[in-house]
């Protein structure tokens, strides 16, 4: 069977605080192809765990969550919830961006890697431990031997951050969505995860969406990236669009913020347009016009297909 788009119409996600309701994701709609990597990149904050993990709805009941996403024909949002935990992990990977929270802490790795490739019945016990030896393998673990016979409190951070990579891939679902998979890993493990994510893209036609806080990576890996800001998408286009020819100054800013590119920070509010009814990127934007601050932008499309939320392009 074909693997299907994941189609978000109109999600938003807020929480209650002690100030009020509060927007992580606001009316966000957006497909994911499949046969893709899509990339989501965006500040601390700006809404992309949750967007993936309301997918799964695997958000604390304090989220409400409003409007529909589509995996193919069944609606993951209103989806017994029986129905959602085939597709969990079988049909839809996840990568999640805390190991802590989803290793357990007193199963050793081996049962816990051989049951995810067991659950949804693709191979036997003794094929699965096998499997799951080269999975590590692929990983960057020299001895699987040895680290299937631990727990996960024994591991280092980034040992741990390649282990729920390797959970999350277990069942070859023809979805993933990876949430920061190389965070806190040095350059070299950073550069043998996107390599595995590349093979099992290559070999397994898995398609993807990779929430990251690494451009490089991000150019390197994704067909496609996303910029979030306050729980909007501003801007989406091919990889090599976003990273060579940014158009909303928002992502001009996050690229020309690294290193590599000039190292300059996006500037802070201004106090003085703090108060507005506008773009949500109004107060920090440097090629803000007056109009900016009295109406919200909506999406103009780029002549290559993209899109990008912003007034300049109107
Ligand atoms: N359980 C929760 N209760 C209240 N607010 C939450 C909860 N989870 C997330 N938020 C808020 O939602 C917003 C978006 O959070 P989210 O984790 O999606 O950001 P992110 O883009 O993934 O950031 P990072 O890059 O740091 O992972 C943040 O303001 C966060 O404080
Ligand atoms: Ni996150």
């Amino acid at each position: 069977m074909a693997v299907p788009n994941i189609e978000i119409r109109n999600l938003s996600v807020c929480f209650e605080t002690a100030q009020g309701p509060a927007c992580a994701v606001n009316g966000l709609s957006t497909t994911f192809r499949a046969g893709r990597i899509s990339g989501v990149i965006g500040e601390s904050g700006s809404g992309k765990s949750v967007m993936g993990m309301s997918l799964l709805r695997l958000l604390p009941n304090t989220a409400k969550v409003t409007g529909e996403c589509f995996f193919g024909a069944q609606e993951l949002l209103t989806l017994p919830l029986r129905e959602l935990r085939k597709l969990r992990g079988a049909s839809i990977g996840l990568i999640p961006q805390n190991p802590n929270a989803s290793l357990d802490p007193v199963m050793k790795i081996k049962k816990q890697i051989t049951e995810a490739i067991t659950t949804h019945g693709r191979l036997g016990k003794r094929a699965a431990e096998a499997e799951a030896a080269e999975l590590l393998r692929q990983f960057g673990f020299d001895q699987p031997q040895s680290i299937l016979g631990q727990y996960s409190f024994q591991m280092s951070g980034g040992m741990n951050q390649r282990l729920v990579s390797a959970l999350g891939l277990a069942c070859r679902p023809g979805w993933v969505i990876a949430d920061e998979p190389t965070k806190g890993l040095d350059a070299v493990l950073r550069n043998q995860v996107y390599t595995v994510l590349r093979q099992i893209y290559t070999q397994h036609h898995s398609s993807m969406i990779v929430i990251t806080h690494d451009l490089h990576l991000a150019r390197q890996l994704c067909d496609d990236i996303r910029v979030l800001y306050m729980g909007q998408l501003i801007e989406q286009d091919t990889a090599g669009e976003v990273m060579e020819r940014p158009r909303h100054p928002y992502t001009a800013g996050l690229i020309h913020s690294l290193p590599s590119r000039g190292m300059t920070p996006i500037p802070a509010p201004d106090p003085a347009r703090l108060s507005h009814r506008g773009c949500p990127f109004y107060p920090r934007c440097s090629k803000a016009m007056e109009r900016c601050g009295r109406e919200a932008p909506g999406d103009f499309e780029l002549p290559d297909g993209g899109k990008v939320r912003c007034f300049l392009y109107a």
